[in-house]
């Protein structure tokens, strides 16, 4: 890279807007939407898509409810050609649905695109042109006047072709491309010029698209240029003011946004950002945007899953992992303290009467669009406590008190650590049980146990335990079932032991849930250590808690 980059990059010039009113707007509706996925989309693939990849995304989009879809370039290729005619033919295009399809200005090229959309209900011919200064010096070698006169006689051409064929309902849409590094005053120029040949009105709709063809600079520049376009537009009432970024400096949904803010009635893009280059802007993320500020964004990703999986077929490309909503790991947690929160988030909304989505890290509720909370913690070295009692909670029913949850992350950062990789669920489920013991793999069973109330108020304990060197019966006494437990096994294996903690709650709701009993226990070295029991009896589970506690070799 250059040390001074200057000599080779000039910065763009911001238009001069000291009384813009965009920023103290806020977004309140859904936009107008057009996908654009099986033309920009297309144009951007090194494969484009063949009739039934188009016809499979063209499902997808209905699906997803998009009524504007940009389906073709007809003169550009015999497949988008026929697949346009197949949508026609087929009579696939529900009513409440509009094609859209593109042109250059070329007169050839428009008699095909008219060929193309032959006894269509309805559909917007899109016409471009680019306006920018480089392109009109180096692609066009044309002056102003002469981009204004192709894009007029186009207009022209496009404006009879509709006359010619009444019994379609006509839409017609205009993009002075390249629009954002346009002169301002030339893009209002050429878009009033072109106005004036379709005359827009309720029944001759006309979309003036102004597209940021290649980033050229931050969004808030876009939005000054939408909204000094939208002031000074003379038929600015009779048209729908369009937006079409694409995402060269990572900013094409901001660029979106502002653009709203700024007085866009309408938004052209493709799923998860598929297009040229960087891509067009990803309608997934603006749709999921509104509805994360509690807006109907008026499409549907309740299934999306299946949405990144079909999107993903047709365009053979990944979505990526970290995509906004839609990657895999979009509502993954795997650091310590985000999987606090979040656990902690749940089980706050466990308790709240109120449905609002309230939660540390997730802006929406991965239920809403299809997603499982699976995924939403997931354990390596960097995870504390939470992640893994969060794990064992969601996927096994135990709650584990606090000290165990800290106890049992020591473990689990010392395996991940020397291990370096992921913990999976079973993973995490067999080391739980290794450390801990519960039931089906503890070393010491508990088999059988009696108990009896004495005069002095204490209680006899006698139990049989299977060992692996056979069955030990065990006797103490004891001011309940868990002392007397304790001072049987002190008396038959010569130790000191005290138990320091317990906690138990059932397993599931309903009475004839199991029952989790967890027991700490501190032994002569000073070392202590955690047992868990699961039983249908919560005393059964208690004791067997306490025989999983103990250290493996002194006892047994
Ligand atoms: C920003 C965008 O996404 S715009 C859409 C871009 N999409 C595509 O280009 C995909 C489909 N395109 C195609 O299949 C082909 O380009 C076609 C069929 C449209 C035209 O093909 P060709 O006739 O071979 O021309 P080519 O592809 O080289 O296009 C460049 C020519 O078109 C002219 N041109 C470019 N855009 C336009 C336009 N909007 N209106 C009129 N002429 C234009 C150029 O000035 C150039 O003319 P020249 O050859 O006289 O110098
Ligand atoms: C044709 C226009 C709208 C376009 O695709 C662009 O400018 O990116």
């Amino acid at each position: 890279m250059l040390p001074n980059p200057s000599q080779k990059y000039a910065a763009f010039a911001p238009i001069q807007l000291p009384d813009r009113q965009w920023p103290d707007k806020t977004l309140t509706h859904a936009p107008r939407w057009l996908s654009t996925d099986l033309r920009d989309g297309n144009q951007a693939l090194a494969e484009p898509m063949d009739i039934p990849r188009k016809l499979r995304f063209w499902e997808q989009l209905l699906k997803c409810g998009f009524k504007e879809i940009e389906v073709a370039f007809p003169s550009a290729s015999e497949t988008d050609f026929q697949f346009v005619r197949q949508l026609i033919e087929e009579q696939r295009i529900p009513d409440d649905v509009t094609i859209q399809v593109l042109t250059q200005a070329r007169s050839d090229l428009i008699e095909r695109t008219f060929a193309a959309l032959d006894g269509v209900k309805s559909a917007t011919v899109h016409l471009y042109n680019a306006t920018a200064p480089l392109f009109r010096r180096l692609v066009f070698r044309q002056s102003q006047d002469d981009i204004i006169q192709l894009a007029v006689s186009a207009t022209r051409q496009i404006r009879a072709l509709c006359e010619a064929n009444p019994n379609t309902q006509w839409r017609y849409e205009y993009s002075p491309e390249t629009f954002c590094f346009t002169e301002p005053e030339f893009a209002l120029q050429i878009c009033e010029a072109v106005a004036d040949v379709w005359e827009p009105s309720a029944a001759r709709p006309m979309i003036i698209n102004l597209p940021a063809t290649v980033e050229v600079n931050t969004p808030n520049v876009y939005a000054d240029q939408i909204e000094y376009f939208c002031r000074h537009f003379t038929r600015r009432h009779d048209v729908c003011i369009s937006v079409h970024p694409h995402n060269d400096r990572g900013s094409g949904v901001a660029s979106a946004e502002l653009a709203l803010l700024a007085g866009a009635d309408r938004v052209e893009g493709c799923l998860f950002g598929n297009g040229e280059r960087t891509g067009n802007v990803c309608l997934v993320t603006l749709a999921m945007n509104l509805y994360s500020q509690g807006i109907a964004p008026q499409l549907d990703f309740s299934d999306m899953k299946q949405v990144v999986e079909r999107v993903e077929q047709c365009n053979q490309l990944p979505v990526h992992p970290r995509h906004p909503y839609a990657g895999k790991l979009a509502f993954t947690a795997f650091s310590g303290s985000h999987q606090d929160a979040i656990k902690k988030g749940f089980h706050a909304r466990e308790q709240a009467d109120s449905p609002r989505w309230e939660m540390p890290y997730l802006p929406v509720d991965p239920e809403d669009i299809g997603c499982s909370y699976e995924a939403v913690i997931r354990v390596n070295s960097q995870s504390g406590k939470s992640g893994a009692a969060w794990m064992l909670e969601q996927n096994h029913g135990l709650v584990l008190p606090r000290a165990l949850q800290q106890d049992f992350s020591r473990h689990v950062q010392a395996k991940t650590d020397r291990e370096g990789n992921e913990m999976t669920l079973s993973a995490l489920w067999q080391l739980y049980r290794e450390l801990y013991g519960p039931y089906p793999l503890a070393p010491r069973q508990l088999l059988d146990y009696r108990s009896e109330s004495q005069a002095d108020g204490e209680l006899q304990l006698s139990a049989r335990v299977q060992t692996a060197e056979g069955i030990v019966t065990l006797q103490g006494k004891g001011n309940g079932l868990l002392s007397a437990a304790a001072a049987a096994i002190a008396s038959r294996f010569k130790m000191r032991l005290a138990i320091e903690d317990y906690h138990e709650h059932t397993l599931g709701r309903c009475s004839e849930s199991r029952s989790a009993a967890y027991i700490r226990c501190s032994f002569k070295q000073g070392v202590s250590r955690w047992g868990t029991g699961i039983d249908n009896d919560v005393s059964r589970a208690s004791l067997q808690a306490l025989l999983n506690a103990l250290p493996d070799g002194d006892a047994g």
